[in-house]
């Protein structure tokens, strides 16, 4: 389980990858440096059940956040499957209010709150989070949305950029938005819900700004 008190001190942004279900995609966004990895425990193609999560958790260093994405359950039920999965942390969309935030801080969860880039400007207040995630109009759309619209509104918080991101647009998003990291999972599939590890770690390296030598450039097509 990973819980650490404030997000993980990593160098670069705080970059999670979410909605894994295999080891192999788990140890490759380890390996290339993610901040934290998401396990979609709620209706999606990307669904895991908790014990699932719990049997990859195990392969996740303390250093990386372990993170259980939930979306229309009550919070007794977030709680039981994240508890299930063995996560330190616990990521809330759908209309939530600031007393369920506390509820699940008060359970030993890091919280990560989503919220949609056409909120009003008081769902991008503090409500005790470790991390606010604003993601597009539809979220899980996969679509791509103007990152910058919300620096001003957001300026101040913590917070992650997510919806449609990919290994191509991620550096935009980040210098366009002043989020502190990003979040994706569409962008990083070869087919819906069907990671590819190769785009895991060309978005890793792209957040970071990392262009080695002999690694195809993230600005083509699949990076190829
Ligand atoms: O990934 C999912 O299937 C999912 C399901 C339910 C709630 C959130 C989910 N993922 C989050 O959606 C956003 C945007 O993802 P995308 O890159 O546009 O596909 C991201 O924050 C994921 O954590």
């Amino acid at each position: 389980m990973s819980a650490p008190d404030e997000t993980p001190a990593v160098p670069g942004p705080w970059v999670k990858i979410c909605g894994l279900s295999t080891a192999a995609d788990v140890a490759v966004a380890i390996e290339h440096g993610a901040a934290a990895l998401g396990f979609v425990l709620t209706d999606s193609p990307r669904r895991i059940s908790p014990q699932r999560a719990a049997e990859l958790v195990a392969a996740v260093p303390e250093s990386v956040a372990s993170v259980a994405v939930v979306r229309h359950e009550d919070v007794d039920t977030a709680i039981d499957r994240a508890r299930a999965a063995g996560v330190g942390w616990i990521q809330l969309h759908g209309q939530r209010t600031a007393a369920e935030v506390r509820q699940v801080r008060s359970a030993g969860f890091q919280v990560i709150r989503a919220v949609r880039m056409d909120d009003p400007p008081q769902m991008f207040e503090d409500w005790g989070e470790q991390l606010l995630l604003i993601d597009a109009a539809v979220p899980g759309s996969g679509a791509a949305w103007d990152y910058s619209l919300v620096r001003e509104a957001a300026a101040g918080r913590r917070w992650l950029v997510a919806g449609g991101l990919d290994p191509r647009n991620v550096a935009a998003a980040l210098a366009a938005s002043g989020a502190a990291g990003a979040d994706v999972s569409s962008g990083v599939e070869s087919s819906r819900g069907v990671k590819d590890p190769q785009l895991i770690a060309r978005f890793l390296h792209a957040a970071h700004g990392r262009h080695e030598a002999g690694a195809p450039a993230a600005d083509s097509p699949n990076g190829a």
